[in-house]
């Protein structure tokens, strides 16, 4: 985006959930997992998409690769440090998008140049100005970022920026790296950045603000009402540490505000629920309850004099609608009676095309709970396909398992799972409860030794015969792997969950390590 092609009511929407948010502890997205995000994110409409940072692993490469040849609509963009080969890489893996963006930051604050970078400002200068020069002989939208820059001296800040700006920079995006700032102090701040690099006015300023103080969204806001035109945010708030500005909230503000403020965004508001719902599945974060826009409470009214003014009218307790969130999805769609072209129609009012033999795989899942379940609403499907239809197909299968549980004695599982080779093998286990000792049969039919670093279960929607959802976090040497399970009996989805966890791991940590067997047989070639 260019900043002659931006309308000066509209603010970007940068979202950087696929790379500062997978920066969150714990989170581990395969590339199927990221793509599916990303094409959330295009329907939702967000402007750019920040899918990953290519030099960081093989498998961010291929991420960033995949989402740019695939997605369409966003501008998909690709981190880089002031680096060549980093710049290399992002451009390696950004050239097959029809609107690629390369995001390259170098550090400014004296802390970080003394103590992380070891470097002075006079090469962060030089830095800049060659790297940004590198970046913009690739592609024309180059964006800068001066990490740390709200604990930086502003009159060096400025003139890194000026320098980028001059070596062809189109966005100027001023980070609070470490969440410190306050609205009051980030609005002078930014004035005295215009006051002291002219050309800022030619480019688009953008924010980037972390929620250490919980302030991440007031930051952004300040930002924007001191000229910023892009905001980076991420669903749900996710981040490193604290997290970054929630997308939600800045997008439904504008909008809620838009009257009074007299801007907005191109964010198609409806997608909201659902990227929120598929993000929070996918990473295994749960989203609070009484988290704004988004949380299950956000809506809900749970006081008489509340639910009697609700009744009465909406407006008297509620500023936002919940269809402009798209939580009116929740209708009844198909039964157990419904055929193929039913489910493909209502994939389809997803946003989801399945035909062929990925519909029959749908089918016959979605008559498994049809069976036990009387209506299968929107989000059950929703979270059907994400348990259902990845591309990538698990090393792992959970064929059967049985557990004993009783209030007299320890339960035991056995399980019966199909290993990568076709074969079946089955294991058992003790343990301290159905769950845990379904999750050792599996670590012991597989032979892997995974420990547990997360699990989460929660009911799809209300009533009796509700799907349950589970979400596991688990880790194979070091190297972490999530996955997701849906079944009307919880142990049931609390295994798919766990193979499915387990097989991402596996898959990860074989990746890696034919990373460094890479890496040793090259540095063996040049070592004389
Ligand atoms: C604020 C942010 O969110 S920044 C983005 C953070 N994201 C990530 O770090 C993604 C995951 N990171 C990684 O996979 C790794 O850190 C890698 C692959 C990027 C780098 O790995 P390594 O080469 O082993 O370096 P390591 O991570 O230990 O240290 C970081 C190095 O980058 C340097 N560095 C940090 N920021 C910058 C920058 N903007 N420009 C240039 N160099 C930088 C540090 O000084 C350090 O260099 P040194 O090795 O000469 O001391
Ligand atoms: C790379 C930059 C924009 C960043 O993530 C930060 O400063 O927090």
């Amino acid at each position: 985006m260019t900043p002659a092609e931006q309308d000066p009511n509209q603010v970007l929407i940068f979202d950087t959930t696929l790379r500062d948010g997978e920066q969150s502890p714990g989170i581990s997205l395969n590339t199927s997992e990221k793509l599916e995000i990303a094409q959330q994110l295009a329907r939702l409409g967000v402007d750019i998409v920040e899918a990953g940072f290519p030099i960081a692993s093989p498998g961010d490469f291929e991420a960033v690769e995949t989402i740019a040849r695939q997605v369409e609509g966003p501008v998909i963009a690709g981190l880089a440090r002031i680096h060549v080969g980093d710049i290399d890489a992002a451009w390696n893996a950004l050239r097959d998008a029809s609107r690629p963006r390369i995001h390259t930051f170098v550090s400014t604050s004296d802390i970080h140049i003394e103590h992380q970078m070891r470097s002075t400002r006079e090469d962060v200068i030089g830095l800049t100005r060659a790297g940004v020069a590198h970046a913009k002989q690739y592609v024309d939208d180059v964006e800068f970022s001066p990490m740390d820059a709200t604990r930086s001296d502003v009159e060096f800040t400025a003139e890194v920026v000026q320098i980028a700006i001059d070596e062809g920079a189109t966005t100027i995006n001023i980070p609070d790296t470490v969440g410190y700032t306050m609205p009051h102090e980030y609005t002078a701040f930014l004035g005295r950045l215009y006051e002291l690099a002219p050309g800022l006015r030619d480019v688009v300023l953008s924010v980037h603000c972390h929620d250490d103080l919980g302030l991440a969204v007031a930051n952004s806001f300040a930002g924007v009402l001191a000229g910023a035109r892009q905001v980076e945010c991420a669903i749900n708030g996710l981040g490193e540490r604290a997290g970054n500005a929630s997308l939600e909230e800045i997008v439904m503000l504008l909008r809620t505000r838009q009257a009074d403020i007299g801007l907005d965004t191109n964010a198609v508001s409806q997608e909201i629920a659902r990227a929120s719902r598929l993000v929070s599945r996918m990473t295994g974060y749960a989203v609070q309850p009484n988290k704004a826009i988004v949380g299950r409470n956000a809506f809900a009214h749970e006081s008489g004099i509340h639910q009697d003014g609700v009744l009465k009218n909406r407006e008297t307790f509620e500023i936002m609608d919940a269809t402009s969130i798209g939580l009116d999805s929740n209708s009844l769609v198909l039964g157990k009676h419904s055929g193929r072209h039913a489910l493909r129609d209502a994939l389809a009012q997803l946003g989801i095309v399945v035909d062929g033999a990925t519909l029959n795989t749908a089918f016959k899942r979605f008559k498994e709970i049809a069976d036990k379940k009387k209506q299968v609403t929107a989000m059950d499907l929703e979270a059907l396909v994400t348990d259902e239809l990845r591309e990538e197909i698990p090393a792992y299968a959970l064929e059967w398992f049985e557990v004993e549980a009783s209030s007299r004695r320890p339960p035991h599982a056995r399980v019966g799972v199909t290993l990568p080779d076709g074969s079946e093998a089955t294991g058992s286990f003790t343990g301290d409860g159905p769950i845990d000792a379904v999750f050792h049969a599996i670590n012991a039919a597989t032979s892997v030794e995974a420990k547990l670093r997360d699990f989460r279960i929660d009911a799809v929607t209300s009533g009796q015969d509700a799907l349950g959802e589970t979400s596991v976090v688990l880790e194979v040497d070091g190297v972490s792997g999530a996955g997701q399970g849906v079944s009307t009996d919880i142990i049931e989805a609390a295994g798919r969950a766990y193979v499915r966890a387990l097989s991402n791991a596996v898959r990860r940590r074989s990746v890696a390590t034919e990373a460094e067997a890479a890496t040793a047989a090259a540095s063996r070639v040049t070592t004389p």
